[in-house]
């Protein structure tokens, strides 16, 4: 796939003799001012961001601060683009978290080889991260990323005030489904699950999961517990539509899900173990009563919609 490049630089001869250069290797985009090169860079998750060190209304320097606490931009590489050589300017684009810098006058053969060098080790990074994010099997988050932003949107909504939902999802008999289907058809009921929950978990910070083996985790954001009841019906729903047919299923002819739910505004006490426990607790009730069906935990102590 192309990589993209952002270049952000006031001066628009270089933004064309860096195009020049670079459109061999990337897809180029530009910005003249520090603040539109951020929300280009927010909306189009470039792979690398050359940045003029000296512009007028914001500088590099506190544009790539930004860039560095901005949690979906700081894995981008930037490169400053300076007119100032000498030691301290060199220690200054380092510190400020940039990985590279090139000084001006621009030379094409130096530009282009900082420029694949950084996208190649970029390349080699994101693979990296999704190996150690994603699960293998259904190409869904894994449970170590889940962990991370779960603290984070616990932390979030505690400051907020905000309730914060989490639902865990359980295919329902899918031991006597691997024993009847055999393990391969298994492991594609699951992928299927997980697709049909990507499907219905679009609002942005939504998240959803593989917590491990047929359990899957969804976290949803300001959510408060009519909504998350909502929430979990619907995809009760959503997988039974889909009509997966399972013989050996009790519960119906087709595969089945229950969900145990929660929705909290956490105080200092409540924690990521505190939250999933409670719909741990509504994913046992949600089984115990039938399956099929989403039951919530917490204050509203088993309110179930039969799926
Ligand atoms: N095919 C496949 N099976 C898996 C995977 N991970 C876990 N399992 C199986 O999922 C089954 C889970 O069984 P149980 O925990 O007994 O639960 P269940 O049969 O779904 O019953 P209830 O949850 O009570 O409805 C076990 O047979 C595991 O071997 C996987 O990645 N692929």
């Amino acid at each position: 796939m192309e990589s993209t490049i952002l270049i952000i630089d006031d001066n628009p001869d270089t933004i064309r003799l860096l195009s020049v250069m670079l459109r061999q290797q990337a897809r180029v985009l530009f910005a003249t001012n520090g603040m539109a090169g951020l929300e280009i860079a927010r909306a189009q998750r470039p792979n690398l961001i050359l940045l003029d060190v000296q512009m007028k209304s914001m500088d590099g320097f506190a544009v790539c601060e930004r860039i560095m606490a901005d949690p979906d931009l700081r894995h981008c590489p930037v490169i400053f683009v300076t007119a100032s050589g000498g030691v301290e300017s060199e220690i200054a684009c380092l510190d400020a978290g940039a990985v590279d810098f090139i000084t001006k006058p621009l030379s094409g053969p130096v530009v282009q080889a900082r420029v694949r060098t950084h996208l190649r080790l970029q390349a080699a990074l994101a693979s990296l991260d999704n190996l150690a994010h994603k699960d293998g099997l259904t190409g869904l988050h894994n449970r170590r990323y889940f962990d991370e932003q779960m603290a984070l949107e616990i932390a979030r909504h505690r400051r907020q005030g905000a309730a914060l939902g989490v639902a865990l999802v359980d295919v329902d008999h899918f031991k006597l489904y691997n024993d009847h289907y055999g393990h391969q058809m298994g492991d594609e009921c699951l992928r299927a699950v997980a697709q049909a929950l990507t499907q219905c978990t679009r609002r942005p910070g939504e998240l959803v999961a593989r917590y491990g083996g047929e359990e899957f985790v969804v976290l949803l954001p300001n959510s408060c517990e009519e909504e998350v009841l909502r929430y979990g019906d619907w995809i009760c729903r959503h997988v039974a539509a889909l009509a997966l047919p399972h013989a050996a299923s009790p519960v119906a002819r087709h595969v089945t899900i229950s969900a145990g739910l929660c929705s909290v505004a956490p105080d200092i006490e409540d924690g990521p173990a505190s939250l999933l426990e409670a719909a741990d607790k509504a994913l046992y009730e949600a089984k115990r009563s039938g399956r099929n069906r989403a039951c919530i935990g917490g204050p509203a102590q088993a309110k179930c919609l039969a799926g």
